[in-house]
């Protein structure tokens, strides 16, 4: 396995002799993360994200149970696994830990062989929740987010413009007269294209909240939270020159003798009148009559909410 691809487990024990004997047990599989007390642990776990924690339950400052409880009111840690190692062996001590939502639960004094098996399982475990994550949001082809990730997103961030009072940018892109690229060059090299064309997209993009995702066929919708009309035209015209330049050959095309694209945009601050489908379908109309106005160009339209 490369180092790349190691997962990180974080141990998390008051007792430092405790917290030493699992951390050199892990050590040769996985990368590990040492923590003392609650507060550090959370703490470590905002901070590196971790794919497990083995959680001591008697811990001086904050117990382990307070610690999962506040690890899964964060939206940021509360897919991280856990695995509760306690000095508790009553059932009822087992039953409330699995109750809470810990993976599992380890009774000291452990065995050393028992904690690498079941670390391994629940490892393997997120691996698999991570790959079905991946399958249900990312789109095969371009390795962009596809629909269902977008919509999802698309609801998160209005919601998020209309409570912030920000504008949402947002643009539909569509490759010109990909009907004749594919009847021409084959459809491998429309895959090929499409990818190329999807990569610039998300390169495009520039902060950690914008989205480039396939919407469908050969359109890709881009958005810009927290970015004006100005703005996002600027980072759409960015995008429209680096598909330009790679100067794809496109014979079969009325419009260039490369492949173009036709953008069509819309930006909108939320109000309390305002669906989320009225800027996307301000998008969709400025496609059309970018489409309709010979394509190879680029409609926008501003509007504020009410
Ligand atoms: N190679 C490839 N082609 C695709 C894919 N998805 C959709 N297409 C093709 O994209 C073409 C879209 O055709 P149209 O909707 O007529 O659009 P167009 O030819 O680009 O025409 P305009 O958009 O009006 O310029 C169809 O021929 C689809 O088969 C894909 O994943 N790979």
């Amino acid at each position: 396995m490369n180092v790349a691809d190691t997962q990180k487990v974080l141990v998390a024990d008051d007792d430092a002799i405790n917290r030493e004997v699992l951390g050199e047990l892990l050590k040769p599989e996985y990368t590990v993360l040492l923590a003392k007390n609650g507060a550090q642990t959370l703490e470590r776990a905002a901070r590196h994200l971790p794919d497990l924690i083995l959680l001591d339950v008697m811990m001086p400052d904050m117990d382990g149970y307070e610690v999962l409880r506040r690890l899964r009111a964060d939206p940021q840690t509360a897919h991280i696994a856990v695995i509760f190692i306690s000095g508790l062996d009553r059932p009822e001590d087992e039953a409330n830990g699995l109750k809470m939502g810990a993976s599992d639960y380890i009774v000291k004094p452990f065995n050393a062989t028992v904690v690498m098996a079941r670390v391994a399982l629940h490892l393997q475990v997120v691996r698999q929740r991570r790959m079905l994550e991946r399958l249900a949001n990312v789109d095969g082809l371009t390795e962009l987010a596809n629909r269902r990730r977008f919509d999802e997103l698309y609801e998160h961030e209005w919601q998020r413009a209309r409570r912030g009072s920000q504008p949402l940018s947002l643009a539909l892109l569509d490759i010109d007269a990909f009907k004749q690229y594919n009847d021409r060059y084959g459809h491998p090299a429309g895959d090929r294209a499409l990818r190329a064309v999807s990569r610039l997209a998300a390169a495009g993009m520039r902060r950690p909240a914008d989205l480039a995702a396939r919407y469908g066929g050969e359109e890709l919708v881009l958005l810009m939270p927290e970015t004006g009309a100005l703005e996002a035209q600027g980072v759409v015209a960015g995008i429209c020159t680096a598909i330009a330049q790679l100067m794809i050959p496109h014979e079969a095309s009325n419009v260039a003798p490369i492949l173009t694209v036709s953008v069509g945009g819309a930006t909108l601050e939320p109000g309390s009148r305002e669906q989320s489908a009225e800027l996307f379908e301000a998008a969709d109309t400025h496609l059309y009559r970018a489409k309709q106005a010979g394509r190879n160009c680029s409609i926008w339209r501003e509007s504020a909410g009410a």
